[in-house]
């Protein structure tokens, strides 16, 4: 037992720290269909070393290590019990050596349980097979393109695109208004899972069971292949690009999976995940518990290290302006949408938890001239009990956009970063306090992580490590200008023109 619960550790820690081999490729191929100096490319190229800082690192690829979910395939006789203790131990252990953030929530109280045990998590599905080895399979999807699934009922109407019917072309128009829809905030360039079929909960199983096929497979049923095809080409014409910044790279795969249906129900569930796409499994020995093979494991190992010379020498053209908090007004009235920023200094984390808090709550600093940043670190206490930094890349802005703009003006604050963009309500607060919007790259957490050189404190701890108000110390913490205090936004102009793209889709394909 003791040796599957080490087997079990070393899964859950390849999965966060580094990123398989086949999405390696992928995202290798989108850099390479991207225009040198472009936003996209810079983004690229903060991904890539990011997926080689958090391998050298043993660190997670993202701060968001995701809703830990194990598919486990035993062969008949097997105790799942044992499996099933076996992975909670494991959990724990990954937990408290930072590979895996505290993520598990009491949704009633809010309580975070620290160590990622909670009512149904992790989760576990089980299935028997005739083999005589054990298959443990892991996901660990981030919740920012989790909340970018998306399930329609067909028939439906669909933006951009019109009535969607009960057949394969009604099926192929969810499908791209699903990677529309989505823009950059699950972290573009994506990777969907559909299911066709079933009901609510078994569309989206099958649609997340698709997240475990290979990148580079071809779907044995030929109407399918045709339509993953079809998909991955038509969406990276929508030119959102990286993040949202707009390029070539939208859609790094398309997996569609079938089921049966009952006569009134047709669903098509899509599950999108982002590029930071951790999954993997491995075939376990069910005497000794040992690893006896890792998937995945096919084909070249990109390492992105020629890459990493290009960008540094590329990087050097981009004009760069210079923040150090408390910023003025002045600054950030000169401060136009496409503009790079590099921040050295104090920021704050605050997410969710605070940004509800802040609303009915004084501050627990002052945060006049401040930035904040939307944020949910991994940290870890050292032995003399000082905080550091293990992983740190922004979330998704836009779950803050009914608070934003009001504590922005309530507490004078200049800046606020995250991923994703926000919405009218902030970008009329920016214009009107003198604000802006930061965009950092979503799921480079290694890199942010390398960026800040120390913790000056923390409030709120009540609401959770990834929730409370880490003060921190940045040195060169990179973002761009993609909402300025002019009414401009980045994401508004992506979004319309993306739409305007989708919309040349409308006639039938198949
Ligand atoms: O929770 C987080 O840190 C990020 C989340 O995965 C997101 O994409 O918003
Ligand atoms: S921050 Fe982005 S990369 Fe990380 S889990 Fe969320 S969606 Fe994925």
């Amino acid at each position: 037992m003791q040796t599957l619960e080490k087997s079990l550790y070393n899964l859950i820690t390849e999965t966060s720290t580094n990123l398989p081999k086949d999405v390696r490729r992928a995202i290798k191929k989108a850099k390479e269909a991207e225009n040198a100096g472009t936003r996209a490319a810079m983004s690229l190229d903060t991904i890539s070393n990011n997926i080689i800082m958090a391998e050298d690192n043993v660190s997670p690829i993202c701060q968001d290590t995701g809703l830990p979910t194990f598919k486990i395939y035993t062969p008949v006789g097997v105790n799942q019990l044992e499996i099933k203790e076996a992975i909670k131990k494991a959990i724990v252990e990954t937990s408290a050596d930072a590979k895996l953030r505290p993520n598990a929530v009491d949704s009633l109280t809010g309580a975070n349980s620290g160590n990622n045990l909670g009512d149904g998590l992790p989760v576990m599905k089980f299935e028997q097979w005739e083999n005589d080895y054990i298959t443990i399979k892991l996901i660990l999807k981030g919740g920012g393109c989790e909340n970018k699934n998306i399930q329609y009922s067909l028939p439906c109407e669909i933006d951009g695109l019109g009535r969607a019917g009960r057949d394969l072309d009604g099926i192929r128009k969810c499908i791209l208004h699903s990677v529309y829809q989505a823009q950059g905030q699950g972290c573009s360039a994506g990777f969907i899972g559909v299911g066709i079929g079933g009901d609510r909960s078994s569309g989206y199983d099958l649609a997340k069971e698709q997240l475990f096929r290979h990148v580079e497979d071809t779907n044995p049923n030929s109407d399918l292949a045709k339509l993953e095809e079809y998909v991955v080409k038509t969406a990276n014409t929508f030119g959102i690009g990286t993040m949202g910044f707009g390029g070539e790279a939208t859609l790094l795969g398309c997996k569609i999976g079938v089921m049966h249906r009952i006569p009134a129900s047709f669903y098509v569930s899509v599950a999108y995940n982002c590029w930071a796409y951790r999954r993997m499994a491995v075939d376990i020995n069910p005497q000794t518990g040992e690893i006896i093979n890792w998937h995945y494991q096919e084909g070249e190992k990109i390492t992105f290290k020629e890459d990493e010379v290009a960008a540094t020498t590329e990087d050097t053209t981009t004009d760069v302006v210079e923040l150090t908090a408390p910023i003025t007004e002045e600054q950030i009235r000169a401060l136009k949408v496409g503009d790079v920023v590099s921040i050295t200094g104090r920021m704050y984390t605050g997410r969710d938890a605070i940004h509800h808090h802040l609303m009915s709550h004084d501050a627990p600093v002052d945060l006049n001239g401040q930035v904040i940043y939307h944020c949910g670190p991994v940290m870890a206490k050292d032995a003399e009990g000082n905080w550091t930094v293990k992983a740190a890349g922004p979330t998704t802005s836009i779950r803050e956009e009914p608070y934003q703009g009001d504590i922005m003006k309530k507490f004078g604050i200049r800046a606020v970063i995250g991923k994703g963009g926000m919405g009218p309500k902030t970008l009329a607060a920016l214009e009107e306090h003198g604000g802006v919007y930061l965009n950092a790259i979503g799921g480079a957490a290694q890199y942010y992580a390398d960026c800040i050189k120390g913790v000056d404190g923390v409030d709120l701890m009540e609401f959770g490590v990834p929730e409370a108000m880490w003060h921190l110390n940045v040195e060169k913490f990179t973002a761009v200008v993609t909402m300025d205090s002019h009414g401009n936004s980045l994401h508004a102009d992506v979004d319309k023109s993306s739409l305007e793209k989708l919309a040349l889709h409308a006639e039938r394909v198949f």
